[in-house]
């Protein structure tokens, strides 16, 4: 479905990634893992066009995503789940949800299913952006993202300053879609969550992808977690 190959991008004249490649099949769900600033954010951000890579190559279902402008990448179904949720402030719950709504890949995800997805977004469809608490507006920014009908879900620090109980909500919500078969990558900081709910881990180290393997392998490799991902 996707497959990432000697990804290397930056901001301005400054190198950020050097060498970064993975694959996401259909259905799987693959994080990517490694410490602050090691290059999560800019990846999918590359991904997305949002970055322009300088050199590797980016394939969603066998299309170069090199060069295309953000929106058609969403078009071929990538959805994003953006870093501080950036729901619009001024727009109420149900105007958010329709301004992405795309029934290019089928009609699996419409206002109604997001609501019976995310109850609470339903108890709040009248209300603005600003008025919702924190986790309201990460489970609006999913819906948003779901909206769109994407092949591919991509998060970035979905549960970030989450309180417990909602961000065990969010894990709920993601459990769920991959249950019904939802490829999703994962940028996130709690390895246990990810560890339940991904297949397959990618770490970055300064550009690098220097591990790669399953939960089970995470689980089992001590080193990996005392060498790549403790601050
Ligand atoms: N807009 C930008 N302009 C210049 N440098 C940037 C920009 N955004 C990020 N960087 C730098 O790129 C490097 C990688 O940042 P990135 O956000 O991709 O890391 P990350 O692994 O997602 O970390 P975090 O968990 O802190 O978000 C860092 O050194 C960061 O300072």
């Amino acid at each position: 479905m996707l497959t990432v190959e000697n990804l290397q991008a930056g901001y301005g004249e400054t190198p950020v990634l050097f060498d970064v490649g993975f694959r996401i099949g259909p259905g799987e769900i693959v994080t990517l893992l490694g410490r602050n600033g090691m290059g999560k954010t800019t990846t999918i951000r590359a991904l997305m066009g949002l970055v322009r890579p300088t050199g590797g190559n980016l394939t969603f279902d066998g299309q170069s995503l090199a060069g295309l402008p953000s929106y058609r990448i969403a078009q071929l179904g990538l959805g994003l789940v953006p870093e501080g949720r950036q729901v619009f402030a001024t727009l109420t719950v149900r105007e958010n949800l329709v301004a992405t709504a795309a029934a290019r890949f089928g009609d699996r995800w419409t206002l109604e299913r997001v609501y019976d997805f995310f109850p609470r977004l339903a108890e709040r469809r009248g209300h603005l952006g600003s008025q919702l608490s924190g986790g309201e507006q990460q489970m609006l920014a999913i819906g948003r993202a779901l909206m769109t009908n994407p092949r591919l879900l991509i998060l970035d620090e979905a549960t970030e300053g989450l309180a417990p109980l909602i961000r065990s909500e969010i894990w709920r919500g993601l459990g769920r879609l991959k249950q019904e078969g939802q490829a999703i990558l994962l940028v996130d900081k709690h390895l246990d969550a990810m560890t339940r709910l991904a297949d397959r881990h990618v770490v970055l180290e300064k550009g690098h992808v220097v591990w790669c393997g399953s939960s089970t392998e995470l689980a089992a490799d001590q080193s990996v977690r005392q060498r790549w991902l403790q601050v």
